[in-house]
């Protein structure tokens, strides 16, 4: 040994190949312990450790001149060489079943006979040459040449003992890839892929004697793992458990999510949004707008280039609020946009909630626009005489008042008028109080028939009525009660016994010039009615005025 490390030495591009390949591995097993803790941990170091051993063997037997020194430093990569597939077992078995406690002290001295054997057996080669057979010779006779192996029986036992361990590390994978989906899926095609890169690399040299500078290419396609781990660790992060978590939440979540790439292909469902679209095999790569349920409606969103909308699918009864999201990927020149994520949140509860609170609202509204209907409805009642729909006597003093107030203000006189049918005892007592109604309801249509804009009439006792004649002056008033009273004797009524005949009598009194109160003047009024009555009914009377009127 010490005669190969005194030796010649030449350093050619696959040493610093091997040196590059190493430095890398050494950063990353170095980053890798510094992580948090995953399954597996400790052997995937080890394993780290077994490729710089197997590269360090590799770029000093590359780098040697000798002959005999290389076949030294070929015989020193053992422990790498069988350390590699053994510890790349024992990280996946232990990360395909999330074993968290380290490898056994015993565990680890037992898989580390298989390396000291191995090695044991290639640098014993000298006395028993059945690892390396006596046909291990430079491939030419320049100085440094390569070493062309002759695999004697020992070797290729050492091989099977290698393979068992590379196609346990397949089984491995491939049964936990096929029974595992999404993210944790992906991660195990990449191992079965890690895998095989390096067992291909060797199992062409060892079987076809394929080479990569004259050597065993094995070593040079750590750079491809080396790559592929890195891929893994930083692209997609790997023993990292927030994607893993992200996906599981996504697994999970109840509402629909959906992601679409920018030619609007579907790219990823979650099973709530395979489930509201009843699909179950070869959806993905379907074209939005045939996606079934609700992918015109997204398609249309993505069109009319909204974010936020309301979705009804027509076979389903659920409410669904969908916002879109740009996938974006921000780089130096710019921003992608890589594709757009639907998120539908189920409101279904909040909506009919909305809908039943609207309804409750509108239902309110209507009772209480009938309430206030009828509650004016009741007002109006109240100060209308049922009988004739005339205003009774309690919306006298209210109506008085304002009138007043306006002719106060106008300075025009009012005049009030009391009015008083004439024997309607005796055409009660002769035709009933039916008809009586009849005549009383006759009368008040004749009263209201003959009024102008402003005047009121109030039905204000039994056959008793009340005018008043805002801005009439008293010889106006009496004027135009006269003619109502000679019109109404002069016009027999309809009733149910037929028409009818009734006269009247009405006593006049005029505001101020009469009375300043409202009592004031239905005394007046009453003192000429009385007049009237005396003075043989059917007629109109007023008292001397006591001022100008
Ligand atoms: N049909 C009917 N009669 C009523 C109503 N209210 C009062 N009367 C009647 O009206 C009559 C009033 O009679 P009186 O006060 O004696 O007066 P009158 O018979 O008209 O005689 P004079 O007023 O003196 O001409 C009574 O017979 C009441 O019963 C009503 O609402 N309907």
């Amino acid at each position: 040994m010490n005669a190969c490390l005194a030796g010649g030495w030449s350093f050619s591009w696959p040493v610093a190949l091997t040196l590059a390949v190493g430095i890398g591995v050494i950063l990353m097993a170095r980053w890798v312990s510094r992580q948090r803790h995953f399954p597996g941990r400790e052997s995937f170091i080890v394993l780290h450790v077994g490729i710089c051993w197997w590269l360090a063997a590799a770029g000093l037997e590359l780098a040697a001149q000798g002959p005999q020194c290389k076949v030294f430093w070929a015989s020193m990569a053992w422990p790498g060489i069988i350390g590699v597939p053994t510890f790349w077992a024992v990280f996946l078995w232990q990360f395909v079943n999330s074993i968290r406690e380290p490898l056994t002290l015993r565990g680890f001295l037992l898989l580390g006979i298989g390396p000291l054997v191995a090695s044991a057996m290639a640098l014993s080669n000298p006395w028993h040459q059945l690892f390396y057979g006596p046909g291990t010779l430079p491939v030419d006779g320049s100085p440094g040449a390569a070493i062309r192996y002759d695999h004697g029986p020992l070797f290729n036992a050492v091989a099977i003992y290698v393979y068992v361990f590379m196609i346990f590390c397949l089984a491995v994978v491939t049964r936990a890839a096929l029974a595992s989906h999404g993210v944790h899926r992906r991660h195990y095609l990449a191992f079965v892929l890690v895998t095989c890169v390096p067992w291909s690399a060797n199992l062409s040299y060892v079987v076809f004697g394929w080479t990569l500078f004259g050597f065993d290419p094995t070593p040079f396609s750590f750079a491809f793992t080396l790559v592929a781990f890195a891929c893994l660790i930083l692209g997609v992060r790997l023993f990292d458990l927030l994607p893993v978590a992200r996906h599981l939440l996504l697994e999970e979540l109840p509402d629909p999510v959906l992601v679409v790439d920018p030619q609007r292909r579907v790219i990823d469902a979650n099973p709530a949004a395979l489930e509201l679209a009843g699909q179950s095999a070869a959806w993905q790569g379907t074209t939005l707008s045939r996606w079934p349920v609700y992918g015109v409606e997204l398609d249309a969103m993505l069109t009319a280039g909204e974010r936020e909308m309301l979705l009804i699918p027509a076979s389903s009864s659920r409410y669904f609020e969908v916002r879109s999201r740009d996938i974006e990927r921000v780089t130096r020149s710019g921003t992608f946009i890589l594709g757009q994520m639907f998120y539908l949140r189920d409101i279904t509860e909040r909506h009919c909630s909305e809908l039943k609170l609207a309804e409750a609202l509108a239902t309110s509204e209507e009772r209480l626009r009938t309430i206030t209907r009828l509650h004016e409805q009741l007002q109006e009642q109240a100060l209308r005489d049922p009988l004739t729909g005339l205003y009774n006597r309690r919306h006298l003093g209210e109506l008085f008042a304002r009138e007043l107030t306006r002719c106060q203000r106008e300075r025009t006189p009012i005049s009030l008028a009391l009015i008083d049918l004439d024997h309607f005892k005796q055409l009660n007592d002769r035709h009933g109080h039916l008809v009586g109604d009849d005549v009383l309801r006759a009368v008040a249509i004749h009263l209201t028939g003959n009024l102008r804009g402003s005047d009121a009439v109030f039905r204000i006792g039994g056959e008793e009525f009340l005018l008043l004649l805002p801005g009439a002056a008293g010889d106006e008033a009496f004027a135009r009660l006269q003619a109502l009273c000679q019109a109404l004797a002069g016009q027999p009524l309809p009733t149910r016994e037929g028409p009818l005949s009734v006269t009247l009598s009405a006593g006049l009194a005029v505001w101020p010039t009469q009375g300043q109160t409202l009592e004031e003047l239905m005394q007046v009024a009453d003192a000429a009615l009385y007049d009237a009555k005396r003075n043989g009914r059917n007629q109109v009377r007023r008292l001397a005025a006591t001022g100008a009127d």
